[in-house]
């Protein structure tokens, strides 16, 4: 036997068999979001924040728009003390934001929690204590009756406190910590218990938290607890049911999505998912799922790099690359195919229609993100991803023949350097492949019009001067037309295409060719100040090119898609 040995492990407590809805519902709208940076992202630091950490993150977390914010545990360190003083004493709560904070079901620490908060207008004080089978027996040991004294004693002991305050609005909070570890009939009796003693109605209602505090079971299976619970908890219309997900599966979100959906009204997470060994459940990452959806999260996350900034400093957490959402690499394809769909998508995206990008769930730029990023080429790429960059950064468009015929040289560069090409490193390789000043090079030409045009047109070879003259249905055409004369060489246009590299009149024009030199095929490339000088140095690059790769200045030889350029 291995020590990898599944027989120590058993599956979590189920719920029994009951009328499920959960799956056959559709998210409509965003739940109450409660930030828990503040708590649970704390105490799972290294470092704890300081209070001038705890500040800013504060800022941070109203910016962002969430409404209940967990502040801390004041009766258990003074910097959590210090701070809901700082909040009270300097007005920082927002009339819309009601502070949280935690506590154990123990007295003292009740009555600390009560003299921290000595001046609040609003605030819900959360208490818990941990209800599971491993919890009563091996860490408490106590059996149910037990445990729900002690939840039992704590709700009397808030309600005392809080009566002694009656200008101020308390909200009640209970959590069966461990709660999905936990046998569904006691999570049901113990929330009684409390509720029997707090008395919520439908104007004053308590807060049912359901912790899945350790994550030890599917989501879907989370949120059958869920919704069992809700079905069978009395004064259902006096309650507000919350979810409180960790992430030790990584199924945190999916959790508290699928809890959505079976009845719960209100999330606790954090901004990123710092929090307990993997984590607490990350509100960014949700409230973007719920955006995919066409539903108002709720919240401002047009700028998550402000958030980013603020939750890597306090915490002293990096934040992965590709974290779902708002990593930095998330809108980035590097490989071809999927480049290719973008850039065809993209093109077809109009701004007033819903959204249809492929492989792009949503508009970066929603996020303040642009399109730099989204299309980055190396050697996984295709001829979609160099023409995107081309287009995007110089307006250069790559008639299809000129991708085809340029692709492989990008791809062999990549492969040399081993990593990324930039936009400039792709148009430099398009021009040094493509593009050849000499020998032959162009001097200067003149058209005339007639039935034809004319052209007269002088070249340089080897450095000495030669005017020709040709006619034809164009500049190109009667620039063949002269050279064959001259040179005794068959030079056809199989393909052809040029535009302007920018709206103004000063905008330079780059041509592309494709010619038939002798039966074989060459593509070319030229750039000028004007379309047809950049036409006939095109056709001239060509020749050169051709006259290059045969090694002879006086004809030409095969040469296919200039491969050996
Ligand atoms: C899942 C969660 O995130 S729960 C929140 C956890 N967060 C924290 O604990 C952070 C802040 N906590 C602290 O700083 C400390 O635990 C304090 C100050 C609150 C209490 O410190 P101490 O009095 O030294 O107790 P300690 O930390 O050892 O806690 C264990 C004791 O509390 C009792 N206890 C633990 N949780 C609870 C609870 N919710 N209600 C009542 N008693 C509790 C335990 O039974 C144990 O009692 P014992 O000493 O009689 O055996
Ligand atoms: C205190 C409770 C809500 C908690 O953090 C947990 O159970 O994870
Ligand atoms: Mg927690």
């Amino acid at each position: 036997m291995t020590a990898f040995n599944h027989r120590k492990y058993s599956p979590a407590p189920r719920v029994p068999a009951f009328n499920r809805q959960w799956p056959d519902r559709d998210l409509e709208s965003a739940p109450i979001w409660v930030s828990e940076d503040l708590r649970d992202g704390n105490q799972a630091l290294l470092e704890p924040m300081s209070v001038a950490q705890k500040k800013r993150f504060w800022k941070q977390i109203i910016r962002v728009g969430i409404k209940e914010v967990m502040v801390g545990f004041p009766s258990a360190s003074q910097p959590d003390y210090d701070f809901v003083r700082w909040l009270i004493e300097e007005d920082q709560i927002p009339e819309d934001v009601t502070i949280a904070v935690l506590v154990q079901c123990r007295e003292h620490l009740i009555e600390k929690t009560f003299e921290a908060l000595v001046g609040v207008k609003r605030a819900i004080i959360h208490l818990y204590n941990s209800t599971s089978t491993t919890q009563r027996e091996r860490v408490f040991e106590m059996d149910r009756d037990g445990i729900t004294n002690i939840a039992v004693s704590g709700a009397q002991w808030v309600k005392k406190h809080a009566d002694r305050y009656p200008q101020v609005n308390w909200r009640f909070q209970y959590s069966p910590e461990s709660f999905s570890s936990t046998e569904i009939d006691f999570s049901l009796a113990i929330c009684e218990a409390v509720m029997d003693v707090w008395q919520p109605t439908p104007d004053n209602k308590c807060i049912l938290n359901l912790p899945n505090t350790v994550e030890v079971a599917g989501p879907h299976h989370h949120a059958d607890q869920i919704e069992y619970f809700c079905q069978n908890i009395s004064r259902r219309d006096s309650v507000i049911i919350s979810v409180h997900t960790h992430n030790d599966r990584g199924g945190a979100v999916a959790a508290a999505e699928l809890a959505l959906l079976a009845g719960a009204e209100r999330v606790e997470g954090t901004l990123l998912g710092n929090g307990e060994r993997t984590g607490n459940m990350d509100i960014v990452t949700l409230a973007m799922n719920l955006y995919s959806q066409g539903i108002d999260p709720g919240l401002d996350l047009s700028r998550p790099d402000e958030i980013i900034q603020v939750v890597t400093e306090c915490t002293g957490i990096t934040m992965h690359p590709r974290h779902p959402w708002v990593g930095e690499m998330v809108y980035t394809a590097f490989s071809g195919s999927h480049q290719d769909a973008i850039r065809k998508s993209l093109k077809k995206q109009g701004d007033d229609e819903p959204w249809q990008v492929a492989y792009l769930p949503i508009d970066p730029r929603d996020i303040g993100r642009d399109y730099q990023a989204v299309i980055r080429v190396n050697s996984q790429s295709g001829k979609g991803g160099m023409a995107f960059l081309l287009e995007r950064d110089y307006g250069i468009s790559l008639p299809r023949w000129m991708m085809l015929a340029l692709a492989p040289h990008v791809q062999k560069e990549s492969e040399r350097l081993s990593g990324e090409l930039s936009s400039d490193s792709i148009r430099r390789l398009l021009f040094a492949t493509f593009m050849r000043e000499g020998p032959l090079s162009l001097v200067d030409y003149r058209l005339s019009r007639a039935s034809e045009e004319g052209l007269s047109i002088t070249l340089e070879q080897d450095g000495e001067r030669l005017t020709l003259e040709g006619s034809g249905n164009g500049a190109m055409s009667a620039f063949m037309n002269a050279w064959q004369r001259h040179s005794g060489q068959q030079v056809g246009i199989l393909d052809y295409s040029e535009h302007s590299l920018g709206e103004d009149s000063e905008a330079n024009a780059i041509a592309f060719v494709q010619l038939n030199v002798d039966g074989q095929r060459v593509c070319a490339v030229a750039e000028d100040s004007d379309t047809v000088s950049a036409s006939l140095k095109a056709v001239i690059s060509g020749i050169n090119l051709c006259n290059e790769a045969s090694g002879r200045r006086d004809g030409l030889t095969a040469l296919t898609d200039n491969a050996t350029a």
